[in-house]
C-alpha cells in the first residue's frame, strides 16, 4: 500500500458497540459468531463484521465457497440474527377448534399487508430457555391458557437466505371454553397487545392464503390436517 494511503488509516479502530464495548443490550463479541465454522469443507469463513446490534443483530460474513466444479469464489452474505424461536398449535380435537392469536406486525404492514394484523399460532423467542420451556412460557403469556404435555412437530429454518432463525414447532391440546375468544393477552410492558382467537379448525384451514398468511401458522394447520390431531388416521 502506498505511504500516503497508510497515513490516512486510523491508528486504532473506534470501539464498536456489540463488538468491543457493550451495546444497548449489554452484548459484546458479536463478531465472533460464525468464525470457527468448519462442518462444511467447501466453506471457509474469512471475516465477520457486525453491521447493527440495536435490538437484534445484522452481520456481513465473507467466506470462500468451493463450487461443484472445484473452483473457489469469495462470497459475502448478510444475516439477520434474532435468535431462535418456538411456536405451538393449541387444539381441541373434540370441539374441532384451534386457539390462535392476533397481533400487529409492522414488518408485514410495511410490505403491503392491508393492516398488519396477523393471525398466528402462539410463538416467541427462546431467549435463554430450551425450546420446550420457552414455548410453555410463550403459550401461557400469549393465550392465557396453561399448557400440559407438548408434542414436538419439527424444527424449521424459516428464511434461510437471510434470517438465521430456526423455529421449533410444537402442538398441544387445550380445552375449549377455558379462554374466551377475543380476550387479551401478551406482556404490556414489552408493547405486546395480543387478542386470543378461537377458530373452528375447518374455518382456519379455509382462511389460509386469505387472512391467515403467517408461515408458521399455515405449516402447523397443514401438519394438523395431514399428520397431526385432525388427520384422518389419528381422529
Ligand atoms: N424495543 C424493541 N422491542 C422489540 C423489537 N423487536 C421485537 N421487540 C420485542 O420483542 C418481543 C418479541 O416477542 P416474542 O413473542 O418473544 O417473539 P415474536 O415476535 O412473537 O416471535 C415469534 O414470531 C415470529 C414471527 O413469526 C417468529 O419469527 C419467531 O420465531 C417467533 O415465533 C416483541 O413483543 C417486542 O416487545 C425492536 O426492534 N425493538
Ligand atoms: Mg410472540
Amino acid at each position: 500500500m502506498p505511504a500516503a494511503d497508510a497515513a490516512t488509516e486510523p491508528d486504532e479502530r473506534t470501539p464498536q458497540p456489540g463488538v468491543d464495548v457493550p451495546d444497548r443490550r449489554g452484548r459484546t463479541g458479536l463478531d465472533r459468531v460464525g468464525r470457527d465454522l468448519d462442518r462444511n469443507p467447501r466453506v471457509r469463513v474469512r471475516d465477520v463484521r457486525v453491521l447493527t446490534s440495536n435490538w437484534y443483530v445484522t452481520r456481513t460474513t465473507t467466506f470462500d465457497f468451493q463450487h461443484a466444479d472445484g473452483t473457489w469464489t469469495t462470497e459475502e452474505r448478510e444475516t439477520y440474527d434474532r435468535g431462535d424461536g418456538a411456536t405451538i398449535l393449541l387444539y381441541d380435537v373434540a370441539a374441532r377448534t384451534v386457539l390462535l392469536t392476533r397481533q400487529f406486525r409492522f414488518p408485514a404492514y410495511v410490505n403491503e399487508h392491508p393492516d398488519g394484523m396477523f393471525i398466528e399460532a402462539a410463538a416467541g423467542l427462546l431467549d435463554e430457555d430450551d425450546p420446550e420451556t420457552a414455548i410453555r412460557r410463550e403459550a401461557e403469556e400469549e393465550t392465557g391458557h396453561p399448557v400440559g404435555d407438548v408434542e414436538h412437530v419439527f424444527d424449521v429454518y424459516m428464511s434461510p437466505g437471510s434470517v438465521t432463525e430456526r423455529l421449533h414447532f410444537f402442538a398441544a391440546p387445550y380445552v375449549r371454553g377455558t379462554i374466551a375468544d377475543g380476550s387479551r393477552a401478551g406482556l404490556a410492558d414489552e408493547g405486546e397487545d395480543i387478542e386470543v382467537l378461537e377458530l373452528s379448525f375447518d374455518d382456519a384451514l379455509d382462511r389460509i392464503g386469505r387472512d391467515i398468511v403467517d408461515a408458521k401458522t399455515i405449516m402447523l394447520l397443514q401438519w394438523a390436517a395431514l399428520r397431526g390431531p385432525f388427520a384422518a388416521a389419528r381422529a
